[in-house]
């Protein structure tokens, strides 16, 4: 077994030599050392310290790699009457958080992470920091939360007095005027749905944004959107990079579906499955009120159904959850409608949950196929929860001797436009308070978030490499299906490939 070695460790700066072995398990071309993002090599060369007992620690870049001798200065958080007394306020700097908790007596020590918080040492003086902030992708609870928490964190505990609100998503770096953010201006906006900045899908003009940044002044970048926007954002920090600028740029991860990997959950989420649950007792009065009736709720996961399969198990009222990892047909023995005969005949009614992305492979095979895409390049789906409704409706009406009467709730937008909750909003202040932390420390090219419980700072490209999906052969859907007691739809041949799935999602 080959084994690596880390040079230097101070203040974030790591020369190392990493062993073919060790750029495999941690995802980089074993030849050139690379990170392979989406089948494109980057420049982005990971910060791999190794330690005893196959201790790894894939650090985040600091500003320091790139900027020598760069300045730095006692953190001015240790004079604030909020924070002086609380003991060991300062993250230590060997501070790290594992990646798998689940470990075994003779397993190594695995993959880690640099713990979030307030460093010693910060390397921007408080008058010098030129702050924004930029929302990007599709909605989510928690969005204004995030940009309050960002404006009053730099503010209240930093002192930073300038900052800036990129207004329409990533295309406003080069084609608005920004809007000055301070803790008065955002004092309420946690209360109230969507961005106060606007967002906006494409537009992406990595050059024109990077030229702004330096036009404007700007030396710290908040982030704030989904797998797409930490794309932009880890090209936005190699062209910083490039550039040699003194530039933090810090990602906050944020995405309704719940399909970034390597965080615990992205926040909104738990919003969104409390919002769903009352269209769900909405269909099921519906469908209990009305003989043979079926409630049909469409949620939102284009890729992944976190959110149709919490809001189902949160509920108990689901008699059928479907989303799209799991594939499921609709005639035939073991399939939609032979279900949805017996439970109507056992319960007289029934509620069907339907993640927007479910299903699609169906769709297209009757449908005629579009290749649509919005402006970032997603594939615009066609409206499932339509087609099932009208399929369902078409079924029992024609060739089964049923009356059924079918009620469908389209609930896409209706659970990410509204403000986060209690539990989200505190999440979010602490993403945004780490994200600060970590920029005034002069970490850069990094992404926050919660990993087993811990915050920590994660590079790029960990959380861009895959979608974060549910895994249908793992307990948490198995529990699903005991407490829906639908048909799993699946033939041997399907666990199978899913299995496969997962064994290469946790390699
Ligand atoms: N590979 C990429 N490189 C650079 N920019 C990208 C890339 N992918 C997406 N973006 C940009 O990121 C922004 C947001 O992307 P997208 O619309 O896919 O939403 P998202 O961040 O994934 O959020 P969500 O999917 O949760 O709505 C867009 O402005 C888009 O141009
Ligand atoms: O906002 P748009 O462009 O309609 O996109 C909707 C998509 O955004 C998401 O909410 C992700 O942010 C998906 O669940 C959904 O498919
Ligand atoms: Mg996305």
């Amino acid at each position: 077994m080959e084994s690596t070695m880390s040079n230097s460790v101070s203040n974030g700066v790591v020369a190392e030599i990493i062993t073919s072995d060790v750029k495999k398990k941690v995802g980089l071309n074993p030849r050139n050392g690379f990170v392979s993002m989406g089948g494109l090599l980057n420049n982005l060369k990971p910060k791999i310290v190794s330690g005893d007992f196959g201790y790894i620690l894939e650090d985040v870049p600091h500003m320091s790699d790139y900027i020598h001798h760069l300045p730095s200065s006692t953190n001015p958080l240790q004079y604030n009457p909020a924070y002086s007394v609380v003991k060991q306020y300062f993250v230590d700097h060997d501070d790290s958080v594992a990646e798998k908790i689940v470990v075994h007596k003779n397993s190594s020590r695995g993959m880690h992470f640099r713990r979030a918080g307030p460093r010693q040492r910060v390397y921007f003086k408080s008058d010098e920091v030129r702050a924004c902030i930029v929302t990007c992708g599709g909605l989510c609870p928690g969005l204004n939360t995030v940009i309050r928490e960002i404006v009053c964190g730099l503010h209240h505990m930093y002192d930073v007095k300038a900052v800036l609100g990129i207004v329409g998503g990533y295309r406003g770096f080069y084609s608005k005027n920004t809007i000055s953010l301070t803790p008065k201006v955002v004092n309420d906006i946690h209360k109230r749905g969507g961005t106060i900045l606007g967002t906006s899908r494409g537009g992406h003009d990595t050059k024109k944004i990077v030229d702004n940044i330096e036009d404007r002044g700007i030396n710290q970048v908040y982030i704030i959107g989904g797998d797409g926007t930490q794309k932009g954002a880890a090209v936005i920090f190699e062209e910083i990079r490039r550039r040699g600028l003194k530039v933090a740029v810090a990602g906050i991860p944020k995405t309704i579906d719940n399909d970034i990997p390597v965080i615990d959950k992205s926040f909104g989420f738990d919003t969104a499955v409390e919002e769903a649950q009352r269209a769900i007792n909405a269909a099921h009065v519906e469908a209990t009120s009305i003989e043979n009736g079926i409630g049909l709720v469409k949620l939102m996961g284009r890729n992944s159904g976190f959110i149709a399969m919490y809001a189902t198990l949160a509920s108990r009222d689901v008699d059928c959850c479907l989303i799209p990892e799991s594939p499921f047909y609709l005639e035939g023995p073991g399939g939609l409608f032979e279900y949805i005969e017996k439970r109507l005949k056992e319960n007289g009614h029934m509620v069907i949950v339907i993640a927007e992305g479910a299903g699609q492979e169906l769709l297209s095979e009757s449908l005629h196929s579009t290749d649509q895409q919005d402006a970032s390049g997603n594939k615009l789906l066609q409206d499932v929860g339509l087609w099932i409704s009208q399929r369902i409706k078409d079924h029992f009406s024609k060739r089964s001797k049923m009356a059924i009467n079918l009620k469908y709730i389209d609930l896409m937008y209706m659970i990410r436009a509204v403000p986060g909750n209690a539990s989200d909003n505190v999440y979010c202040t602490l993403l945004a308070q780490s994200a600060v932390h970590g920029a005034m420390a002069g970490y850069t090219g990094f992404t926050v978030g919660p990993v087993n419980g811990r915050h920590a700072y994660i590079p790029f490209h960990r959380i861009i490499e895959k979608q974060h999906k549910v895994v249908i052969t793992d307990r948490m859907w198995a529990r699903l299906l005991s407490s829906t007691n639908q048909p799993s739809f699946l033939s041997t041949k399907d666990v199978i490939e899913a299995g496969k799935t997962e064994n290469l999602l946790n390699c």
